[in-house]
């Protein structure tokens, strides 16, 4: 490099003085091998880079650290616990005397093969994943966060829908008796039998844990396994007929408000103490209305997600 270049973020003084509380750059797109539970592989991130900016009088950050920081994460290594911690120690290392919080976040999408319910048939569903990495005052917090998408089947309308299914059969049988059970069986397979259908609409559940501090791996494959578990109904990848039928009544077993869904996923979350902390956004994608219904949930935790 020649030796008179100008360097304004060393040699210059801030205009204006004052701290800040973050600087970096996002939207760095870039390729990285991530350890998930055992297994490494590549996904296509988009990163964001901070470092604090403690020092009132200093022009600005060094960006070009953080970046090729992260660039030798990138080329050279893996994305895992690990590693992360010490690209934060490294990004507050790096700017010594004008910051001590850093953070950074990765944002991919996360494939998994998934099986059919009956079939036994395997396709892909992309996750999208996000973690997050923070050290503030010397507190390391590392955050991981997944939507899984679920399909939602409305309690109201499914008894509003039997109701109307009630009112068909008295309608058709008017005056009769006794019926027989094959003329039952008939009207019931007829488009007569099932005169209402509930509405039910694709909901995507956003889910944040904060991972305990001893944490060695990111849970990706775990959580979103739990959250599914919890749900009963997530969506399909690769179905055949036989998985359709089931997907069916998987979703008449399991009607669903949106506060049913939060409260799945919070119960199942608070059984699993490796978070110390998590957050959950029910997002249902109304057919009935123009508008979401929504509920929100978190552990509980004083100075933690509460109210978020
Ligand atoms: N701090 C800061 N830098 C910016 C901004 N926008 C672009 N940059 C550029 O980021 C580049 C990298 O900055 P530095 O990391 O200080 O680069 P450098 O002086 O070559 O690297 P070092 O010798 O390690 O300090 C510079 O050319 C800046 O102009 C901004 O808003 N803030």
């Amino acid at each position: 490099m020649p030796a008179n270049m100008p360097d304004i973020a060393n040699q210059a003084k801030a205009q204006t003085e004052g701290e800040l509380d973050w600087v970096g750059m996002s939207n760095i797109e870039m390729p990285l091998m991530i350890e998930v539970e055992g297994e490494t592989r590549p996904v296509s991130a988009l990163i964001e880079a901070f470092v604090n900016l403690k020092d009132p009088k200093a022009k600005g950050i060094h960006m070009s650290r953080l970046y090729l920081m992260v660039d030798e994460l990138s080329t050279e290594s893996v994305l895992s616990v690990s590693n992360l911690k010490t690209l934060l120690h490294g990004f507050i290392e790096s700017h010594n005397d004008i910051s001590d919080n850093a953070q950074v976040k990765f944002e991919f999408d996360y494939h998994m093969r998934r099986k059919s319910l009956i079939s036994g048939k395997l396709g892909w569903k992309a996750y999208p994943v996000t973690i997050t990495g923070q050290i503030i005052k010397g507190d390391l917090n590392i955050e991981l966060a997944v939507n899984v998408p679920y399909s939602s089947t409305c309690p109201c309308s499914a008894a509003l829908a039997r109701q109307l299914i009630q009112n068909q059969f008295n309608q058709t049988f008017a005056g009769q008796e006794s019926v027989k059970s094959a003329d039952i069986m008939d009207f019931l397979g007829s488009t007569d039998g099932i005169i209402a259908t509930p509405h039910s609409q694709r909901s995507i559940a956003d889910v944040k844990v904060k991972l305990a501090d001893d944490t060695d791996g990111f849970p990706i494959v775990d959580l979103v396994d739990a959250i599914e578990h919890a749900l009963k109904t997530p969506v399909q990848a690769a179905v055949k007929r036989e998985d359709e039928q089931e997907f069916a009544r998987l979703n008449g077993q399991n009607l669903m408000f949106c506060e049913d869904a939060g409260r799945r996923i919070k119960a199942t979350l608070n059984a699993q103490k490796q978070y110390q902390d998590f957050w959950i956004r029910v997002n249902h994608y109304e057919s009935l209305h123009a508008h979401d219904a929504v509920s929100v949930a978190s552990k509980g935790v004083e100075g933690g997600y509460r109210n978020h």
